[in-house]
């Protein structure tokens, strides 16, 4: 694995899948511009399919655009993206991708249950499949005793959870999650990790999960570590640690830091 900014890099950690299985997102090159700055500077990495990978870095450092692009939502993305096989935003990858941005966008004065009916109507799920589906998302998230509650009355962590139903209905190959765990409670926190594992471990869904917190990190299999635009490291938290020598991500990251300062010096 490589680690450094520019080069091809394996989400994958010490433990490699087959070489058959395809990666779920493959970035080469790629870079966003937004307004006249460039925000994505030249990321290459993979990310394994059946895994959950968080994508971890300072506010402002790029995760939420990098997401975007991934689902196809963001303007001026150059390089090579590929989502399950196809380019980034292809009309095919919509029903196989889920996304939650970190504005839920769910309806207020709908019920939970309403709300996930509109969805899976909008999704295109068959009508005799509906109501089996939306009641084993709104189970995945542990608001089935909430799902006659308007949504617009639900606690802040309830009203992200309907968000993140409405994702997981379909059954996505891949789900992108910003910040998922915001604002909540470490127990609520803890289960939705376990969630995100029981569904790369029992469905193969690929999660990409962003966050800046980063004692999050040794929740994921795989990290992809980002400062500034730029990736840092793609690996797993153990590998990450071994290879800076440090105790915690958290003292990984800014060692990576540290020496991206120095290397960046070092280039007249
Ligand atoms: N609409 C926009 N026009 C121009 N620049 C933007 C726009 N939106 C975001 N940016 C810039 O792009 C950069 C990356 O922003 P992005 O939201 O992707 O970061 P982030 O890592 O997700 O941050 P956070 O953790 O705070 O959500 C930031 O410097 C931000 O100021």
């Amino acid at each position: 694995m490589n680690n450094s900014p520019a080069g091809r890099t394996t989400a994958t950690g010490s433990s490699p899948p087959p070489a058959a299985q395809a990666p779920a997102v493959r970035a080469a090159g790629l870079s966003v511009v937004r307004g006249s700055r460039t925000v994505i500077d030249d990321l290459s990495f993979d990310v394994a399919p059946a895994t959950v990978t968080g994508l971890l870095g300072p506010s402002g450092c790029g995760k939420s655009t990098l997401m975007r692009a991934i689902v196809g939502t963001q303007a001026k993305v150059d390089g090579t993206l590929e989502v399950l096989g196809r380019p980034a935003g292809s009309k095919s990858l919509r029903a196989r991708v889920g996304y939650v941005t970190q504005n839920p966008s769910v309806y207020g004065d709908l019920t939970a249950r309403q709300n996930l009916d509109y969805y899976a109507a909008v999704l295109g799920i068959p009508r005799r499949e509906r109501a089996g589906q939306v009641t084993r998302a709104l189970g995945d998230v542990d608001l089935l005793s909430h799902a006659e509650s308007l949504t617009g009355n639900l606690s802040g962590g309830q009203h992200s959870r309907v968000s993140l139903a409405v994702a997981l209905l379909g059954s996505p190959e891949l789900l992108v999650l910003d910040e998922p765990t915001v604002g909540l409670d470490p127990v609520l926190r803890r289960d939705l990790w376990n969630l995100f594992h029981r569904l790369a471990a029992e469905r193969g869904t690929t999660l990409l999960i962003s966050s800046h917190v980063m004692d999050e990190a040794d929740r994921c299999q795989n990290l992809l570590l980002m400062r500034a635009g730029r990736l840092l490291a793609a690996d797993s938290p153990d590998a990450l640690r071994a290879r800076t020598h440090t105790g915690s991500i958290e003292d990984a990251f800014l060692h990576l830091v540290d020496a991206a300062r120095e290397a960046e010096r070092a280039t007249p």
